[in-house]
């Protein structure tokens, strides 16, 4: 009779905690602790619910490395250790020493505890002590610089002591002051054996660090406006998320200084999250997938907008650990729109569907939304602009010192000269600005002015037909059409056609789907909706100086009086009011001969506002 198979030993990616306790367990720096989870010991390891119970029922479990390479099997119970291969790579893996590697090479030496940028002070110090080994303690959450900056500034810190060796010794902290004390005292010790231990005098507050040791801690600790940032905006279906992000995004790259990049929860959910539910399993997948991606990016000092309902708490907090591991900021935006007014807007027709029991595990209606207690700012957008809405985050933003994009947008050269005001401050940025706009000469090449709505067969069709009848191509003006979702080929609906204006026939005109080219081409896209433009933002997000609802593009032409042509464009780019949805022309579609009026009349007057504005 065969005896029945053992149960497999589990693996398990261990904290970089407890990663780097398991390294000072097998290399004896601990001794005379040599395993996990002894009595009063900070020393631990903890296993998730699941793999706690295969390894109890397997003896024991395999602990890897982030990439999976086993390092070592763990007894469970009992937490004893059987190393199977030693840690391989990390950033100056040479230097990681074991205690008794340190006293072999370094018998005689002194040795000095380090856990910050040495001063020159210090340096002085040390420079009269003889030959030395200065043991970078390096562990995760060592307080005052990263691990790889505390060795890099260790090893520079060496470079101004002649013979001086580094030693990296990763000793991790445990959020216990004490207990880390007496651990910190006992890994000296086994490294130092019975060669002397010189502590340093405490840095003199006048004493800084050399320029290389500086600088290594200048690029560890950037400033704010230089440190990775992911602004998080969480709130209900409708809330206001998308809109509020966006808008910002749009200051951002206006301010210029920084990379953006959105990760919009729809969108998100259309590449990186396809094929996720909204179960609460893959609403925490896709809210861990924004954060890691929004992690990276901080790390690299970029700055990441993501606007997702992320509704649990804990997954908000795993994000905000995420970013904080890589040494970026975040900001908590919480869109606190009542479910009341999200429904009452219900601009995809969702809450309906979700009432009528169409959509399960709705958010704020079948499935449960926890608002955060931890929020940077909280903005209810019932009632209220969103320039306004904005303004709360922005106002926040700039407190807490990350980001100061309150200020005015800055004038162009052209609106200064005829009596807008910019203050001295912001006289440089003013400068900038208008050199990375280019205005050629009014009539020097024709302005291509696309218009954009949903099938290019109605409202699209009206005003570029209407256009070109009251201007022609005299004024060096051209104009097209296209659809976010449009058909090719198809003739102009005939009700709206029946609204053009005598002598203009639409038996030419063929609709055609919108392509990135004709975004690329145009000078100015005018869209019917705010959602035309969002769309086309979101594959072209550099296009947003020229992209601009009518209602908006008309707007922002009443202030900038007296400029035409390229020149216009140019101003209107820069001071351009907000896409607002309350300034779009509805979709007339299949809404009979009475809406098909109501379309061909605002978008006339629109139209007419912007052309006259436009050849002056
Ligand atoms: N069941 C259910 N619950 C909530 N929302 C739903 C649901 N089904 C589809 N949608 C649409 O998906 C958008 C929310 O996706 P998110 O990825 O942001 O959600 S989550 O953070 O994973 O919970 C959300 O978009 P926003 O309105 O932009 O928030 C909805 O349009
Ligand atoms: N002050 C405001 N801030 C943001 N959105 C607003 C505001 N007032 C009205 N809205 C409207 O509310 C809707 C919010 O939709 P959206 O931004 O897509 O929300 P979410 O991304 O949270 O689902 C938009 O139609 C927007 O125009």
């Amino acid at each position: 009779m065969s005896t029945p198979a053992s149960p497999p030993v589990p693996q398990h990616c261990p904290t970089p905690r407890e990663l780097d306790d398991l390294e000072l367990l097998v290399h004896g720096a601990l001794a005379p602790t040599t395993a996990f989870n002894e009595p009063g010991s900070p020393v631990t390891l903890t296993l998730p619910e699941q793999v706690n119970a295969q390894a109890a029922a397997a003896g024991a479990v395999e602990l890897v490395d982030p990439e999976g390479l086993p390092l070592a099997r763990v007894s469970v119970p009992g937490g004893e250790i059987e190393t199977l291969t030693h840690a391989q790579f990390g950033p100056f893996r040479s230097h990681y020493l074991t205690p008794r590697q340190a006293l072999e090479q370094y018998a005689g030496r002194t040795f000095v505890p380090v856990d910050d940028a040495l001063t020159r002070a210090q340096l002085d110090q040390l420079a009269e002590v003889g030959p030395l080994v200065l043991l970078a303690l390096v562990g995760h959450g060592t307080p005052a610089l990263s691990p790889v900056a505390l060795l890099r500034a260790t090893l520079a810190a060496a470079g101004h002591l002649p013979g001086a060796a580094v030693v990296a010794v990763p000793l991790a902290a445990h959020g216990d002051a004490e207990a880390d004390h007496a651990l910190g005292h006992r890994v000296v010790a086994n490294y130092a054996g019975h060669n002397p231990v010189l502590a340093l005098s405490s840095t003199d507050d006048d004493s800084e660090p050399p320029a290389d040791i500086a600088e290594i801690v200048d690029f560890d600790q950037p400033t704010p406006e230089r440190q990775g940032l992911v602004l998080f905006f969480t709130g209900l279906s409708g809330s206001g998320k998308s809109t509020l992000a966006r808008a910002l995004v749009d200051r951002l790259l206006e301010h210029g200084e920084r990379t953006v990049t959105t990760l919009d929860g729809d969108v998100v959910r259309r590449h990186l999250s396809a094929g996720l539910t909204f179960s609460k399993e893959d609403r925490e997948t896709n809210i861990r997938r924004i954060g890691w991606v929004a992690a990276e990016i901080s790390r690299h000092g970029g700055v990441a907008v993501c606007s997702p309902i992320a509704p649990f708490d804990a997954t908000r907090q795993d994000v905000r650990a995420m970013v904080d591991e890589a040494g970026g900021a975040f900001f908590l935006v919480h869109v606190a729109t009542p479910l009341e007014e999200c429904e009452r807007r219900d601009r995809k027709g969702l809450y309906a569907k979700a009432r009528r029991g169409e959509i399960p595990e709705f958010t704020g209606i079948s499935s449960p939304y926890e608002e955060p207690d931890d929020a940077d700012v909280r903005v209810d957008t019932t009632g209220r602009t969103i320039d306004d809405a904005l303004d709360d985050v922005l106002v926040a933003l700039r407190d807490a010192g990350y980001l100061d994009l309150t200020a005015e947008e800055p004038t162009t050269a052209e609106f200064g000269g005829r009596g807008a005001s910019a203050d001295a401050s912001s006289g440089g940025r003013v400068a900038s600005a208008s050199e990375r706009i280019e205005t050629p000469a009014p009539g020097a090449t024709p302005l291509k002015v696309l218009f954009v709505c949903t099938a290019n067969i109605c409202r699209s069709p009206f005003m570029e037909l209407v256009a070109r009848h009251e201007l022609g191509d005299r004024t060096g003006l051209e104009f097209a059409s296209a659809g976010t979702h449009g058909f090719r080929d198809s003739e102009m609906d005939p009700v709206m056609a029946d609204t053009l204006p005598g002598g203009v026939a639409p038996d030419g005109f063929r609709s055609r789907p919108l392509t990135a080219a004709m975004v690329e081409e145009a000078d100015l896209v005018l869209t019917a909706e705010a959602a035309h433009r969002t769309f086309i933002l979101e594959d072209h997000p550099g296009a947003f100086r020229k992209v601009f609802t009518l209602g908006q593009f008309a707007e922002a032409t009443t202030s900038a009086t007296g400029l035409t042509g390229h020149e216009l464009l140019a101003a209107v780019a820069q001071r351009r009011g907000s896409a607002d949805p309350s300034l779009d022309v509805p979709d007339p579609y299949r809404r009979g001969p009475e809406g098909a009026r109501a379309a061909a009349d605002l978008l006339t007057d629109r139209l007419r506002a912007i052309l006259t504005a436009l050849v002056g």
